[in-house]
């Protein structure tokens, strides 16, 4: 009886403060780093007497914050309340069980409510489990005195406790609660909660990610709802309507994103101001997502790398704040900036996908050249190239490092006007001798930028090398890949898969 779903963490390469603003794009990668929900019944019966009451236990348990919660949901309001000690509370977790609960009510018949009912009546066991990527664990590295790289990352146990960052460092505001690598922990967690729990109650079903894709697309109206149930219970716990592109990417994976208009979700702003949460449910799926989603991925023989700074990450809402203010103050200066990074966003998507069609039209050529850029520094990738396929691969793949450099130059000017380090100093550093190394096509601040982390797209064998270089400038590489596989259900509790494959790797040595 046991439901387990998981949703991926996301790195968003272009389009940060203007994919606020529809029509503007941003092209989000989702990645491996996945949050996992596994959802089971308390009881094993339903006890006679319970059809008297009028709640219903709900446990929640975060292994990895050392967090085990009670609450009580109500049978007739679909409400939940906190039954222990409010430290301990979870607003995205709490808002995405109110949520698919008021979904199933709003869309069952009567038969299937009775069936709910009876499911309900045996409580909800809900535990949370995030991948190590999506935490700093850079203290309890260097705790353990072991080097700052991708390899002693991968000793530590699966799922380990997260660090919370100490409270003078989050004294200014600027830091968040836990100490973070930006991959988006709290949009993967409100993703794998709903799409788990609406598949446990009946009102989706979703497929394994070994399903046949024919089997994928008879589910894309599945995936719709989870999409609006999670988002909506997202901007709720956040208490403010983002873009989206992270909630976006959990439910479908890698895409060219451009936001809903924020307007579908004022029933659900309304809710707090006592709507039952039915009606609301009802308005949330009969709104008018306008959001538009398009395919994309990284062209073949590209690698997605992300490293962390190391200063515990920047906190979002403050930057945008400070970005939303300076558009306000000076709406020339920011309109002029902001048309050159849409067209810097766009320059740099074309050349990509320029890039991926020439690897499907022109595999031979286009491998060719990888391998060879993958050895040299970009100022030598034209060197010797004679074939016209060859050269217009080339002048892709240098149209695409170009569009970067101004992505990353238009970045810094908005951070500048604003007053906030988007692309820090030490960064700027740090993503110029990166992209100067050999085999590496980009690298910029991912998102809204700050200290949160760095990414580079290397090609062909070459991310050896910037992860070397990466740690001996105290950059720790993240272990995380892209991969545009959405939310998905899983066979079974991570834990057990993870302990599982490491005594299998322990029998074979
Ligand atoms: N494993 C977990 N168990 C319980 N709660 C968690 C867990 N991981 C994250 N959270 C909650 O999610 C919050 C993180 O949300 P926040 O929006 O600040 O970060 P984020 O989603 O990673 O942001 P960003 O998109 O900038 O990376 C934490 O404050 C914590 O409350
Ligand atoms: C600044 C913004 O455009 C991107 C934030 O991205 P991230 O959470 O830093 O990955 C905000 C948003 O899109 O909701």
């Amino acid at each position: 009886m046991e439901v387990v779903a998981s949703a991926p963490g996301k790195v968003l390469m272009t389009g940060g403060y203007l994919i606020l603003e529809r029509p503007n794009a941003g092209i989000v990668l989702s990645t491996n780093a996945r949050f996992y929900a596994v959802v089971k019944p308390i009881y094993e019966d339903v006890k006679p007497e319970s059809w008297a009451w009028s709640w219903i236990d709900v446990k929640l348990t975060s292994p990895q914050l050392s967090r085990e919660s009670m609450y009580k949901l109500s049978r007739k309001h679909l409400t939940l309340q906190c039954v222990s000690s409010s430290e301990s509370r979870n607003p995205f977790v709490e808002n995405a069980i109110q949520y698919t609960v008021a979904a199933a009510h709003a869309t069952f018949d009567k038969n299937k409510k009775d069936a709910l009912d009876k499911l309900l009546l045996q409580g909800l066991d809900i535990t949370i489990l995030g991948c190590n990527d999506f935490y700093s664990y850079r203290n309890q590295i260097e705790a353990l005195g072991l080097p700052l790289t991708p390899e002693a990352l991968a000793t530590l146990l699966p799922f380990t406790s997260i660090t919370f960052n100490s409270e003078e460092s989050n004294g200014g505001n600027c830091k968040p609660e836990v100490a973070k690598t930006g991959l988006g922990s709290s949009a993967a967690m409100t993703t794998a909660v709903v799409a788990a729990l609406l598949h446990y109650l009946g009102v989706v079903n979703l497929s394994t990610s070994s399903e046949d894709p024919h089997q994928q697309n008879k589910n894309s109206m599945d995936l719709d709802i989870v999409h609006m149930i999670a988002q909506s219970a997202h901007c709720i716990a956040q208490g403010k309507v983002g873009s989206g592109f992270d909630v976006s990417s959990g439910v479908y994976g890698s895409q060219r994103y451009v936001r809903f208009s924020p307007e579908v979700l004022s029933a659900a702003q309304a809710a707090v101001e006592g709507i039952p949460l039915e009606e609301v449910i009802q308005n949330i799926l009969n709104g008018k997502w306008d959001h538009e989603r398009t395919e994309f991925s990284l062209p073949p023989l590209m690698t997605l790398l992300l490293g962390e700074p190391g200063t515990g990450g920047s906190s979002t809402p403050s930057m945008v704040g400070a970005v939303k203010k300076w558009q306000k103050a000076d709406p020339e200066k920011s309109q002029e900036t902001w048309r050159k990074l849409a067209e810097a966003n766009s320059e740099l998507e074309t050349q990509l996908n320029m890039l991926r069609k020439l690897a499907k039209e022109h595999w031979d050529a286009y491998k060719c050249v990888i391998d060879s850029c993958s050895r040299l520094k970009p100022a030598k990738w034209m060197e010797g190239v004679i074939e016209p396929i060859k050269e217009t691969v080339v002048k892709a793949l240098l149209n695409a490092r170009n569009a970067m450099l101004e992505i990353r130059n238009q970045m810094r000017t908005m951070g500048e006007a604003a007053g906030i380090p988007i692309e820090p100093e030490s960064q700027t550093q740090l993503l110029d001798a990166t992209m100067d190394m050999e085999g590496v096509l980009l690298a910029g601040v991912p998102g809204a930028g700050g200290f949160d982390a760095v990414f580079a797209v290397t090609l062909g064998d070459s991310s050896g090398n910037v992860t070397n270089a990466w740690s001996s400038h105290n950059v720790l590489a993240l272990l995380v890949r892209e991969d545009p596989q959405g939310v998905c259900l899983e066979s079974g509790d991570p834990r057990c898969r993870e302990i599982t494959s490491a005594v299998s790797s322990v029998n074979i040595k």
